[in-house]
This record gives structure tokens, sequence and C-alpha cells, in this order.
């Protein structure tokens, strides 16, 4: 494992070789969040960015996993690809992003997708599943011959991680894992190898 390189861009090459290597939704993570009384909760996210800035995804602020973040905004992320035998796993602080960017990233989501995300009240109860049928039906008439903007409650975060660790898979469970930490944001990484 090349440790020289920064954690960010490392992730970035890793999941560039995972987008080749792994048929199956390659940038998938499973996204960890507390509620407001500090229980977990986790679910899969697409990863959509890494950049300098932090990790970013993209959801309905009014979820729980966006209330969990209004409430506690800190997470924790990991990635695993099996067919090249690597998990990556992050942690760290996370804010909103800017709306230009989730604008500009809602662009270029697939129609079907964008009505979706007006036609989804996320992780409210269903009463029944013709609702958001026609819910879609009464959108595609409004929005026709336009496009889509954003939804207000439609969103994007940012981790700004402060660990990341890289896990590459070795015989007899010896696995070589090697963690980047910073105090904040912005600050200088330390490396250190961690026993498996
Ligand atoms: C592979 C995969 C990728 C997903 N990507 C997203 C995503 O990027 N954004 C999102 O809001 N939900 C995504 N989902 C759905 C979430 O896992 C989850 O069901 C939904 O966001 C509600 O979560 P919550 O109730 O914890 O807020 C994805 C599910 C899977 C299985
Ligand atoms: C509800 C929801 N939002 C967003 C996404 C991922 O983003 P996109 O649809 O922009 O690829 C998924 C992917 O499964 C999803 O289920």
């Amino acid at each position: 494992m090349d440790a020289s390189a920064s954690p960010l861009e490392l992730f970035q090459a890793w999941l560039d070789e995972a987008r080749k290597a792994c048929p199956d939704n390659p940038d998938a993570i499973a996204l960890a969040t507390a509620d407001a009384t500090g229980t977990p909760d986790v679910r899969y996210v697409l990863l959509k960015r890494i950049s300098a800035e932090g990790l970013e995804f993209f959801t309905n602020r009014a979820s729980s996993k966006g209330r969990q973040l209004e409430a506690r905004p800190h997470a924790a992320l990991a990635a695993y690809w099996r067919e090249l035998g690597r998990q990556v796993r992050a942690r760290g602080p996370v804010d909103e992003l800017p709306r230009e960017r989730v604008a500009e990233y809602f662009a270029t989501r697939r129609r079907p997708s964008q009505l979706g995300a007006w036609a989804s009240k996320q992780s409210a109860e269903l009463a029944a599943a013709e609702e958001l049928r026609e819910r879609l039906a009464a959108l595609e008439k409004k929005f026709a011959g336009q496009d889509v903007p954003p939804p207000e409650h439609w969103t994007g975060y940012r981790m700004q991680p402060l660990e990341i660790e890289f896990w590459q898979e070795g015989d007899a469970r010896l696995h070589e894992r090697v963690l980047y930490s910073r105090i904040e944001a912005g600050a200088a990484w330390t490396t250190r190898r961690l026993q498996p």
C-alpha cells in the first residue's frame, strides 16, 4: 500500500480501481450517524465526490439521517470492495453543501430520480403505494417541458474526515492497515500502521 499519498487522493485512487474491478455499486458507502440520544444508525448512500474539501453525498434533509446530522453533525462511513479485498473507513464532522453545489449535482441526475426526489418524503410513513405513484404522475405533469429543480428538502453533505483508515486484505488474516489522522480539517495528516 502506498501510504505516502494524501489519504483523500488515496481514497480516490482506490475508488477509481474499484469502479473498474467491482460491478456492484463501487461507490456505495455505509454511512453511520447518531440520533440526539446517541443511538447509532447506519444505511448505505452513494459517495458522489471526493475532493480536498471532503466526501460528498446527497439525500433528503428531513429524512432520519438528515435529522440525525442536524442534531449531531458527525458521521462515520465505510466502503468495502470484495473483489479487491479492500476497506476504507472515515470519521469526521459533516456540514451541508452550498446550494449551488446541490443544484449542480441535482442537474446531472436522471429525470426520474429528480422527480422521485420531489415525490418522496424520505423516511416518513407511506400509507399506500398508490400515494407515491399519484404524486409522481402529478409531478410529471407539473414539470412537463421544463427542467426539474432540486426540491428545497433535497440536499448534500460533506464529511471532512479527521481519520481515514485503509485496509488491504492479507494472508492468515494478517491484513495491512494504515490510519491517517489530523487534528482538524486543513491540518497536516499523521500516519500510523495498525495491527490487523
Ligand atoms: C446501494 C445504495 C445506495 C443508496 N444511496 C442513497 C443515497 O445516495 N442517498 C439517499 O438518500 N439514499 C440512498 N439509499 C437509500 C438509503 O440506504 C436509505 O434507505 C434512505 O436514505 C433512508 O435512510 P434514513 O431513513 O436513515 O434517512 C441507498 C441505498 C442503497 C442500498
Ligand atoms: C433515495 C436515493 N437517493 C439518492 C441515491 C443515489 O444518488 P443518485 O440517484 O443521484 O445516483 C439513491 C441510490 O440508490 C437513492 O436510493
